[in-house]
């Protein structure tokens, strides 16, 4: 029956193009299987689903906490709420981040926890939170938390191991118990209604690349999409059961010389009958602590400085230090809030890594 909502939503729909996903087991990384660890370093372009992460329990709980946390009534998440002096931990609300440089609002709902004050618990380290979210601390943030940064650390391993990177080198720029932007996040859009074009061409949270070095994402319902390189279409990612999206951020770009890149992503509304639905995801950031460097690692890899010189003749743009961890973090989000926002110029200020001409050329499409 056309509008009728039950509590279910439906599955993501058969019938539209998706992104096609390279599905890597983790239990054989884990296990140090060389063909998988081999898998799972080819064709990085393509986004990564991770079957066996062994995080299900925890993802599980994270989305119900997530939930309850959003259903709160909005002045008490309001007394979280990030603010924008670039605090990224607590409660973003919806339209404090611009999504597009004309200055679109975000329509997303954040809940975000330092892996800082979880490490930490129960002791604040950036900040405190809504009585409902510590008191799940010891339950669901530890746990999760936990697992997530094993998960990532391990794959952040491999990919080093790939770069030819002496042992431990991934490890000594993120240091668990070091200062950093690690985050758990919930992240909530709105059920939408519209013609699917138009739900399609209109970002929910902007297109990026992520900040740190591995996300490790967790989605139930459509409305990820990436634009893989050398392609001119966002693409939707299909959500599969009880996997985890794997996604390259910024910070890995840079370390690997470009070799390792972020891949390009937004969220729009949930294809087809599902938009009519909340949309519920979460992750876990992995970024190096905040006082590393972000610049290529070419005194410890042969292959990042071999790539660095193949690709650019004198090197200098692409030796070039991004400034520290924590600098990045903090310019990318400041500029990405509303009350920052003074034109296209001033949302150009938050770009990471990414191709920023592609995605205005896709916008401009979407427009026409
Ligand atoms: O909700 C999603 O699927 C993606 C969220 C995301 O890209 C982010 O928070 O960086
Ligand atoms: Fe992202």
């Amino acid at each position: 029956m056309p509008g009728l909502i039950t509590d279910m939503p439906p599955s993501f729909p058969e019938d539209i193009a998706t992104h096609p996903l390279l599905v890597i087991d983790y239990a054989l990384i884990q296990a140090g299987d060389a063909g998988e660890k081999d898998r799972f370093t080819s064709r990085l372009r393509l986004h990564r689903s991770l079957k066996n992460h062994g995080a299900e329990t925890e993802v599980d709980a994270l989305f119900q906490l997530g939930k309850e946390f959003m259903e709160l009534p909005l002045e008490q998440k309001m007394e979280y709420e990030e603010g924008d002096d670039g605090m990224q931990f607590g409660y973003k609300a919806a339209g404090h981040h611009t999504a597009d440089e004309r200055g679109t609002l975000d329509a997303t709902e954040f809940l975000d926890v330092a892996k800082d004050d979880v490490l930490a618990f129960p002791t604040p380290v950036h900040r405190t939170y809504p009585a409902l979210v510590a008191a799940a601390f010891p339950t669901v943030l530890v746990p999760f938390v936990h697992k997530s940064l094993a998960v990532n650390a391990a794959l952040l391993a491999v990919l080093g191991e790939k770069l030819g990177l002496p042992d431990g080198t991934m490890e000594r720029l993120h240091i668990p118990e070091e200062r950093s932007g690690c985050v758990a996040r919930v992240i909530k859009t709105p059920p939408q209604v519209g013609a699917a074009q138009v739900l399609e061409d209109q970002a929910l949270l902007g297109a990026h690349t992520d900040f740190g070095s591995l996300s490790f994402l967790h989605n139930r319902l459509g409305g990820l999409q990436v634009l893989a390189p050398a392609t001119e279409k966002w693409q939707y990612v299909r959500p599969l059961p009880g996997h985890a999206i794997c996604n390259v951020g910024d910070a890995l770009n840079i370390f690997s010389g470009g070799l390792i890149r972020s891949n390009m992503h937004r969220v729009v509304a949930p294809p087809k009958a599902q938009a009519a639905f909340e949309r519920y995801s979460l992750a876990f950031f992995t970024r190096p602590h905040d006082s590393v460097v972000l610049r290529p690692l070419i005194a410890e890899s042969v292959v990042v400085a071999q790539a660095i010189a193949e690709r650019h003749q004198d090197g200098t743009a692409a030796t070039q230090e991004k400034g520290t961890a924590g600098e990045w973090l903090l310019r990318r989000l400041k500029n990405l809030r509303t009350a920052h926002y003074h034109g296209a110029e001033s949302y150009r200020k938050h770009l990471g890594t990414e191709d920023y001409g592609r995605i205005v050329q896709t916008q401009t499409i979407g427009e026409m």
